[in-house]
């Protein structure tokens, strides 16, 4: 169990997020299909990998869990790996469509997890942990979706709901137009290809007993799926996309730097050509110095490979980097969620202007006049969280409403919601702003300007 109020108490679920086997499902697909892999031209190598400091003895253990449960099946095979090009990408360097309009990849609406609290020998359920208490949002074809927030506000939850490796206690989950929230794990097998998940330490989740060439081939053998050139050669290639020496396939873990084995990793989540990546804080284990280049990879990657990312992450900088667009947890709920440059230069939320305070910037000039916003105590407990706006008990701003009414999730500039009664960096009257939170709460939403709750006036 993780830290917080779940100390404290016994909880049970289906598949815990510490069991290996609901661990692995992620990277259990690790099972790259043929054509994929075949049909494409070698990759060309990535720009040179870092070489961080000298790499630590990975976890035994924790690296066999990861290595068994990649042994899950896949099915099938697809084409499509795209081209390499060998120049490192960043947002900037994008057109401008990536991220913005497009097909919806992936739906979550009103999506919630709450864990069983039991006690006594008929383990009667006598509380719940609300890890994640109804959270919506999209995430369009070759986007990146940022998820921040501080420890314990349900980003991992969510990352594996939408991995259905958790089941979820409400709300729906849909992808590529198709509800997967009861799928059983039979019917979701077939689905493990498409969906992938990075996990946060390249440390443990690799077995020290196998060579690279064993870790990431494991998906081809375990599927008997015949390359045109042989696993090998297909094995290599991903390790050149991944930007790794093809000649050290039969090097073991211990032999590479964190940064290089979190490139192992990802070369064994990519093995399947994956549609839809979640990545739960790929790069926080890492050096800081490795850091920006593992982002960079993902960032080519995505180009390349046509790749969508939801990007779990409590540092406000890696998300920034990554990130179209960036959805703010608290408590299990979404505070605010807008445009990358949107949310990072006029954040609503009070709980976002914290966090933002907190990141550091690197321009003097710009530190000016830049207060550290500091909160008071840690994040109440999820198993009895604060009734009405959940950040109350810690916000500056807070009066009665905030304690006795829950503030909905609201447009207050195109593609900028925050459910705040008092947001800032908005010219939103009160008025329209009340209006627009009844709107949203009643589910009257669809009425004159008010749409889907948007506020009359906006500021932009
Ligand atoms: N299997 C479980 N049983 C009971 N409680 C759980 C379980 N898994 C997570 N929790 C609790 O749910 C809450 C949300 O956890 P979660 O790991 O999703 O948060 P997080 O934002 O990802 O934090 P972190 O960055 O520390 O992983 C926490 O209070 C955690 O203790």
């Amino acid at each position: 169990m993780k830290g917080g109020s779940g100390d404290m108490v016994s909880t049970s679920d289906d598949k815990s997020p510490e069991e290996p086997a609901a661990r692995g499902g992620a990277e259990a697909g690790a099972v790259p299909e043929e054509a994929g892999v075949k049909a494409e031209a070698a990759p060309k190598t990535r720009p040179a990998p870092e070489d961080d400091p000298e790499p630590e003895p990975a976890s035994e253990s924790a690296s066999e869990s990861a290595s068994e449960a990649a042994s899950e099946p896949g099915a099938g095979s697809r084409a499509g790996a795209g081209k390499a090009s060998g120049v490192p990408l960043g947002k900037e360097a994008r057109s401008a469509g990536d991220g913005g309009g497009g097909e919806v990849l992936l739906e979550v609406d009103g999506l919630g997890k709450h864990f069983p609290v039991t006690a006594g020998v008929l383990r009667r359920q006598v509380a719940a942990v609300k890890a994640v208490d109804g959270v919506s949002f999209t995430v369009r074809k070759g986007e990146t979706l940022g998820l921040v927030g501080e420890s314990g506000c349900g980003k991992t939850t969510t990352g594996r709901m939408i991995m259905r490796l958790l089941d979820p206690s409400f709300g729906r989950i849909v992808f590529e137009g198709r509800d997967i929230t009861k799928l059983s794990q039979k019917r979701m097998r077939p689905l493990r290809r498409d969906l992938q998940m990075i996990f946060q330490d390249p440390y443990s989740s690799l077995n020290p007993r196998q060579t690279v060439g064993a870790i990431v081939g494991a998906a081809f053998r375990l599927q008997k799926i015949q390359t045109e050139q042989g696993v090998k050669k297909a094995v290599q290639e991903l390790l050149e996309l991944v930007g790794l020496n093809p000649e050290h396939y039969n090097r073991y873990p211990h032999e590479f730097s964190g940064g290089q084995r979190q490139r192992i990793g990802i070369a064994r989540t990519l093995a399947l050509r994956p549609k839809l990546i979640v990545a739960d804080e790929p790069v926080s284990a890492l050096d800081v110095s490795v850091q920006a280049q593992v982002v960079n990879l993902l960032e080519d990657l995505q180009d390349e490979l046509d790749l969508t990312y939801v990007v779990i992450a409590h540092d406000l900088s890696v998300v920034r980097h990554i990130a179209d667009r960036v959805a703010v947890m608290y408590l299990g709920k979404i505070v605010e969620i807008a445009d990358r440059d949107d949310l990072y230069e006029r954040p609503m939320h009070p709980y976002t202007n914290a966090l933002l305070s907190a990141v550091p910037v690197p321009d003097p000039s710009r530190r000016e006049g830049r207060d550290r916003i500091r909160l008071q105590g840690d994040v109440p407990s999820p198993l009895d969280p604060p009734p009405a706006c959940r950040f109350h008990t810690r916000c500056w701003k807070a009066q009665d409403i905030c304690k006795q009414v829950e503030p909905p999730l609201v447009e207050l500039s195109p593609g900028h919601q925050a459910a705040c009664h008092f947001p800032e960096n908005t010219t939103v009257s009160a008025t329209d702003l009340v209006a627009a939170q009844s709107a949203v709460t009643k589910g009257a939403a669809d009425s004159g300007t008010l749409k889907k709750g948007k506020a009359d006036s906006v500021d932009d």
